[in-house]
């Protein structure tokens, strides 16, 4: 049995800079990971990689060869990835199936974490090769800088949550950069008619009907245990 935790979240989230910081602590705790890059667009890590899907495909190859655009080749790269589970992730995977623990760093497209099956079905593929595996999704810590962004960064981490269906743990990265941390605090447990207000007083009347549906959707996903 192996362990994979997968990092995922949008684009300049720090994921990679969570890795570096989850390697080091490893290291630190004298405790052994294996970090993968699972993005074909990555130039630079501090940690070491010991699975890399550019030996497989990298995005500068097929913007090149296929003449598609930056977003067009990642999700070309990560179906091709999907297409080659059986070869490349497998054979790689040999030397980590005995209570190895595995972190894999993925890219930030959101597409992947909406309505691209592609990482779902690399999941199921792990756990197929008997890994247990969760997921990490890191959030800009500006989503919770004020109502809107806060109910789509909710969005944002559910549609994810949804699609995998794994163990989660969402995480808010960037807090230096929250000035007024009263400010964050008033949405980490926030009530729910406390946000239909403020959203009210944000948006137009005609959203009004939207807000609600919203806020009913939130409570049903963060609602009583
Ligand atoms: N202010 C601030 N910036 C940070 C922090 N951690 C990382 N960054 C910066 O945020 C940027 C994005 O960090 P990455 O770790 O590369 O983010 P990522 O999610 O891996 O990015 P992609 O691979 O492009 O999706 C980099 O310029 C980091 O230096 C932090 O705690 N505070």
């Amino acid at each position: 049995m192996g362990y994979a935790q997968l990092v995922i979240g949008p684009a300049g989230s720090c994921k990679s800079t969570y890795c570096s910081s989850l390697y080091e602590h490893c290291v630190a705790a004298r405790r052994t990971m294996h970090i993968v890059n699972l993005d074909p667009a990555a130039e630079n890590f501090d940690y070491p990689v010991v699975m890399d899907i550019r030996e497989l495909i990298s995005l500068d190859d097929v913007m090149e060869e296929l003449g598609l655009g930056p977003d067009g080749s990642l999700i070309y790269c990560m179906e091709h990835l999907e297409n080659n589970l059986d070869l490349w992730l497998d054979e790689e995977l040999q030397n980590y199936l005995d209570d190895d623990y595995l972190v894999f760093d993925c890219p930030g497209q959101i597409e992947l974490y909406s309505h691209v099956p592609v990482l779902r079905n690399f999941v199921e593929h792990l756990k197929h090769k008997k890994f247990n595996v969760c997921a990490v999704y890191l959030l800009d810590s500006q989503f919770m800088s004020d109502v809107t962004k806060f109910i789509s960064g909710c969005m944002a981490c559910l549609s994810a949550m949804v699609q995998l269906e794994l163990p989660y743990v969402n995480i808010l990265s960037k807090m230096d950069l929250v000035t007024n941390k009263k400010d964050v605090e008033e949405f980490l447990d926030p009530e729910p008619t406390f946000l239909l207000s403020e959203l009210n007083q944000r948006m137009a009347p005609q959203f009004a009907k939207l807000n609600k549906a919203l806020i009913e959707l939130y409570t049903i996903c963060v609602g009583p245990n």
